[in-house]
């Protein structure tokens, strides 16, 4: 490894601005180009109407017209897309501008007479002549070679194979405002010295890109195009999210062309996470990726008809109801519903549904039964066995639109329509009397008018009153799913083995369905089976799907998840560890069991974390099983504290540690167990210091001092953490939300504790950290 000499900074600095001029001037190419473009777009949406030719009078004007229009929209849109094309190039130029590149190799590829110098920022720049690189996106094969390797013998693939060669240096950059501000030849591993400057950083409410320094281990995973599942385990704080966001960089950057930001779906855990994340590809100068929840999706599906618990209620529930009566046969019936024994049993299920038990809805028209469920069951039961359910419920929903059709007819002619044809609108009446004309000019004969008049508005009223029930039928609205869920849940389709406390779990989730509110461990199980009823929805447009914090799914919901999205590629991450609902309750996570996925499954295991300092990490690390597996980076800082107060104290000394803490971090959070205790500290301190209270529905979080329950801290970072009361944290099933809070902190953690040493922590060595009081 080479010595860095003043020489080399200057000779840098002068290769910078060289970069710098040309890209300022590709930045005034641009905007002269967007500049037109923009122009154009104006003048086509200003002039729109002028250019179209518009002529109604004959059928084939109509159709004339309708291309005409089409053709205009078709430019317009075409103009705003490169426009906005134009507007992202621009600003990526920007970033270069700023920060042009963050390093550099030089590689000796084999057979080769030179040497290449190769840089990498977060996008290419090409020389004025189209010839040369000036920059390599951090994306490009060769770049491959920065994360994985340090000088010496050295390989990378390319589509077209593998290449070797020697890599002669490695040196990073740090460049703010076109100007080097450090530099550094590295020897190992992707320098310490950067990551050290990177994570020596305040915490910041919007989760940063990590290219400058993204570690080999990461590299593997951000760059894996192989497998159709990518399960990654990492502990608190590898780097699981960051690696995920660079991947669906690397991955826009791979398949572009054929892959775009919306076919790529993130499952996160709740919107305060979607926000914390959604910077980082725009800052990498792509398109945010499509983010969602799974309780979004769960309500978009049973939002109108239930009233849906979320997982932060249910969770709110487990933390804080230990000593309702009904709290033991709710975690059973949790941990049974999670399961893809449970699944198997609504297959089962279903393949009886298809002989018998099909529960459905009379269908009604003014108090009246037009169709009644025994007709609609019977008529489902003479169809065809060999169609599946959803084919026979389409033939039956065919059959209802006729029979539906024939009693529109009838309708026609009873007392009540005539005395709503007296209030109809004077605009119904025209609509009327045109059409009657219209009929006119093609029947030779005279008829009476009035009574063709009559029959006309008679029809308009049936028709518009009957609309509704024709919509709800298009909706297999006649089908009572939440009976037929609820069969599941009688005697003669039991399971074979049953779980501890079945009658209650029946007789409570019958209980919860008939007042309409459906328990977030139903809700899953619910689709399913109306899936495999009504059809299943599957979507085709998502090619790649992401689920953060992939342990707090149940091996159902994952399951079901893969159905939706059969042909996705799906990637997983998460940490046992942190399984604070499978933890909370005792049910399975999908995490638990992934050695059983079949296909290209591979798994990537990430030991090495670099969220906290190396005293917070050799803390937290004790209070889980193999936690001595995990590699803390070398970030020193203060030990982690625990502090003893007496209970009317808390408040007072929590609000002295905040004032302290404020004098040297910018972002502090106070993490309660649940939200009833947020609230109560919020209310308790927020006199006295400004607070943001951070409750399920919160969509951003920001410097400052938050006070947030356990369960919305996880995948989300601080530079202190203050634990409001870790006396709390009692059972074994509260060691993982235990352990996911305390890895939420960058830099300081202070536990407070007012009924002793949480039983958790009896085993942590006394070195580890340090007791007041
Ligand atoms: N290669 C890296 N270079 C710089 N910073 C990194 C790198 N890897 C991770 N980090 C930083 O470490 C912190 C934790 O990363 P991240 O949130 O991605 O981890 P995680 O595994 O998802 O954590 P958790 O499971 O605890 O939520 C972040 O501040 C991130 O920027």
């Amino acid at each position: 490894m080479k010595d860095l000499q003043d020489n080399d900074w200057e000779l840098e600095q002068e290769r910078v601005n060289s970069v710098v001029h040309e890209v300022d001037k590709k930045i005034a190419k641009l905007q002269k180009n967007t500049g037109r473009v923009s122009s154009d777009v104006l003048e086509i949406r200003k002039t729109f109407w002028e250019d179209v030719t518009v002529n109604l009078d004959e059928p084939d004007d109509v159709i004339e017209t309708a291309a005409s229009i089409k053709q205009q929209a078709e430019l317009l849109s075409e103009r705003e897309r490169t426009h906005s094309q134009l507007d992202r190039t621009l600003k990526t130029l920007d970033k270069l501008k700023f920060s042009p590149y963050f390093g550099r190799i030089d590689f000796w590829e084999d057979g080769e007479k030179s040497t290449d110098q190769v840089y990498l920022g977060i996008a290419s720049l090409m020389d004025e002549q189209d010839e040369n690189f000036l920059i390599y996106d951090w994306r490009a094969p060769i770049s491959s070679l920065y994360y994985d390797y340090s000088p010496g013998p050295a390989h990378y693939q390319t589509p077209e194979g593998t290449i070797y060669g020697e890599m002669e240096l490695k040196r990073q950059f740090i460049i703010r405002f076109s100007e080097i501000k450090g530099m550094f030849d590295t020897g190992v591993t992707i320098g310490d010295e950067m990551l050290q400057e990177v994570l020596g950083n305040n915490a910041s409410t919007q989760m940063k890109s990590i290219v400058a320094t993204i570690q080999r281990e990461q590299n593997a995973i951000i760059r894996n195009e192989r497998s159709k599942l990518l399960i990654v385990q990492g502990v608190a704080g590898s780097g699981k999210t960051s690696a995920a966001m660079q991947r669906v960089a690397y991955l826009l950057y791979r398949y572009r062309g054929t892959l775009k930001s919306e076919n790529i779906l993130l499952f996160s855990p709740n919107p305060l996470f979607n926000s914390y994340v959604a910077t980082v590809l725009p800052e990498l100068g792509e398109e945010n990726m499509q983010q969602s929840t799974f309780q979004e999706y769960l309500n978009q599906r049973l939002g109108r008809e239930f009233d849906v618990e979320d997982p932060f209620n249910q969770i709110e529930y487990l933390l804080s109801a230990k000593d309702n009566e009904h709290y033991q046969s709710r975690l059973n019936g949790i941990r049974f519903k999670a399961s893809l024994e449970f699944k198997r049993l609504i297959d089962e299920y279903a393949t009886r549904l298809s002989n018998q038990g099909l529960i459905f809805k009379d269908i009604s028209f003014r108090g009246n039964v037009l169709i009644s469920k025994k007709e609609i069951h019977d008529y489902f039961y003479t169809l065809n066995t060999n169609f599946s359910i959803p084919n026979r419920m389409q033939l039956l929903m065919g059959w209802l639109k006729k029979e539906l059709k024939k009693w529109v007819k009838r309708e026609q002619s009873r007392s009540w329509v005539e005395e709503e044809i007296q209030y109809l609108e004077k605009e119904d009446y025209l609509e009327v009397y045109k059409k009657l004309q219209e009929k006119k000019r093609f029947m030779e004969n005279s008829f009476d008018d009035f009574e063709q008049e009559q029959k006309l508005l008679a029809e308009m009223v049936v028709k518009e009153k009957f609309k509704p029930i024709f919509a709800a039928v298009k909706n297999l609205k006649f089908i009572n799913l939440p009976l037929i869920y609820l069969g599941l849940f009688n005697k003669e389709n039991n399971p074979e083995e049953l779980p501890l406390m079945w009658d209650t779990i029946c007789s409570q989730t019958k209980a919860q369905l008939s007042s309409m509110v459906i328990p977030y461990e139903d809700a899953t199980p619910y689709v399913y089976l109306q899936d495999l009823i009504e059809g299943r929805k599957s979507n085709s447009s998502i090619r790649h799907i992401f689920i953060d914090e992939a342990q707090d799914y149940t091996p159902f919901q994952f399951a079901f998840i893969k159905m939706l999205f059969p042909y996705s590629k799906v990637t997983l991450l998460g940490d046992f560890n942190q399984a604070i609902f499978s933890g909370a309750t005792g049910m399975q996570s999908v995490f638990a069991d992934f050695q059983s996925e079949e296909g290209e499954v591979e798994t990537f295991v990430l030991t090495k974390t670099y969220r906290s300092t190396k005293e917070i990490v050799e803390f937290t690390r004790e209070f889980i099983e193999n936690g001595d597996k995990i590699e803390p980076f070398n970030r020193s800082g203060i030990k982690p504290s625990l502090n003893v107060v007496e209970s009317n104290l808390l408040n007072k000394q929590v609000l002295e540690k905040i004032k302290e803490l404020q004098t040297r971090h910018r972002t502090i959070a106070v993490i309660c167990r649940t939200g009833e205790e947020s609230k109560r500290v919020n209310d308790a301190l927020k006199e006295d210091v400004p607070l943001h209270f951070i409750e399920k529905g919160t969509t951003s979080y920001e410097s400052g001092v938050s006070v947030i329950p356990s369960y919305l801290s996880k995948g989300i970072e601080f530079d202190a953490v203050i634990l409001y009361d870790s006396s709390q944290y009692q059972k074994e099933n509260d060691r993982k939300l235990f352990y996911t809070v305390c890895t939420r902190a960058m830099h300081e953690l202070h536990l407070f504790a007012t009924d002793g040493i949480s039983p958790l922590m009896v085993d942590v060595p006394k070195n580890t950290y340090v007791i007041n009081g």
